[in-house]
């Protein structure tokens, strides 16, 4: 009897592995909805907490929910002295995303109701995590600084506040601004890696905590969103925007990764790139300084020659990467930022797997030695 060989889709690629109800990526179109609305009017019109309100219960919030939402979340913010502690024995010469995993696991480890996965339990742990872990970015990138953590503000809102805990105080609402539509855009992206991960340890109906874990550590990988900082510091490699080309043509014949450009589904630019990209013009446009604006330059100079080059359109983290820099965030800040973000997707899929769980394992295609005798040891 003669089998065909199984087809193998490698990295998952073109698979559909399940319905979502929570966000849809349109290619053909370079589109992107949240629970049906439009991504682009969710960043010019809504807040980031009410986008993360919308991802967890299906709906904008009234203004009622609203308000009780955003004290909740506002008073969860604090982080107890165990925790603070905990932060300040890891070395500094460990990623920030490696705190962020470990202060995720310390949270899960402390939380008595760790193991209920009912869908109260699930939201409260989900709410706890978003207030909770803009705390612990603040007070990583001050000790490494040198300086004491600042104390959350209760009066401010989520993108404020983390300013506010980073720097002491809060730029003008332009910045402010334009941080919050940064926030929305990365909040939610349908299957990609790290929500892939969080589902596959979901599926096993393990705790949400190990999940965000897992998830937190798939998204520092380079390839997905440790690429917001790996494209600051290629900027600031090139330097000059007169080497933008030569640079470009070098890396690409030593088949290096152009950081910030590419992605799995999109392959006619990112929905969520012109958005990010007017918002990064404004920060500069602002600015009015000569440093920034050859920073911009050399931005906009590697953009045109990578899409002349290769027709390769840059994704989220290109206009990102700069905003954040410009922003006054230390380049390994970037990625633990887009987890403060992302916890709202991760949570919002993570109840939805626990919703119509199954558990995901897939097949794989046997590559290896055929079967063979053991020989009887010597
Ligand atoms: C928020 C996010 O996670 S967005 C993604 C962030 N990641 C990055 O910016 C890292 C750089 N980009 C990449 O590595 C890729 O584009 C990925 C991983 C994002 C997507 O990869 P895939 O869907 O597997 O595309 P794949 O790697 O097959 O690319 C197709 C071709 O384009 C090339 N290509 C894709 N992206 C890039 C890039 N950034 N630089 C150079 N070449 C690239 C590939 O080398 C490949 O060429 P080949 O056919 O000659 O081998
Ligand atoms: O969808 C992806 O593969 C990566 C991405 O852009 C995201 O997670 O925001």
């Amino acid at each position: 009897m003669t089998t065909s060989a199984p087809e193998i889709h490698r990295g998952l690629a073109g698979v559909v592995v399940d319905t979502t109800e929570i966000s849809t990526v349109i290619p053909e179109t370079n589109s992107l909805t949240y629970r049906g609305y439009p991504v682009q009017d969710l960043a010019a019109r809504r807040s980031f907490e009410e986008v993360a309100y919308l991802l967890w219960y299906g709906e904008l919030p009234d203004e009622g929910q609203f308000r009780d939402f955003r004290a909740r979340e506002r008073a969860l913010r604090p982080l107890d002295r165990t925790a603070l502690e905990l932060l300040t024995r890891l070395p500094e010469t460990c990623h920030p995303m490696d705190v962020l995993r470990t202060a995720v696991s310390f949270f899960g480890a402390e939380d008595p109701t760790e193991d209920d996965g009912t869908l109260a339990a699930n939201r409260a742990k989900s709410l706890t995590l978003l207030a909770k872990l803009p705390t612990v970015v603040a007070a990583d990138q001050r000790r490494r600084r040198g300086l004491a953590p600042i104390p959350p503000d209760p009066s401010l809102g989520y993108a404020e506040n983390f300013f506010h805990m980073c720097f002491g105080s809060v730029p003008d609402p332009d910045v402010v601004r334009c941080f919050e539509i940064s926030l929305t855009l990365y909040a939610e992206h349908s299957f990609n890696a790290s929500t892939f991960t969080a589902r596959v340890v979901t599926s096993t109906l393990s705790d949400l905590y190990s999940a965000v874990t897992a998830a937190i550590g798939a998204l520092k990988g380079p390839l997905h969103g440790g690429a917001n900082e790996a494209v600051m510091s290629m900027l600031l490699e090139i330097g000059d925007p007169q080497r933008a080309e030569a640079w470009l043509d070098e890396a690409l014949a030593a088949k290096r990764k152009i950081m910030g450009f590419g992605h799995r589904v999109y392959k006619h630019g990112d929905s969520r790139v012109p958005i990010m990209q007017d918002a990064l013009d404004r920060l500069v446009a602002r600015a009015a300084d000569p440093e920034v604006t050859r920073l911009a330059t050399l931005h906009a100079a590697l953009r045109h020659a990578m899409i002349n080059r290769k027709g390769i359109h840059p994704n989220l983290d290109y206009p990102a990467g700069l905003a954040y820099h410009l922003m006054g965030f230390d380049i390994p800040a970037f990625t633990p930022i887009f987890v403060m973000s992302r916890i709202t997707g991760w949570t919002a899929h993570i109840t939805e797997q626990l919703a119509h769980n199954s558990l995901i394992r897939p097949l794989a295609c046997y590559a290896g030695q055929e079967r063979r005798a053991v020989p009887a040891a010597s």
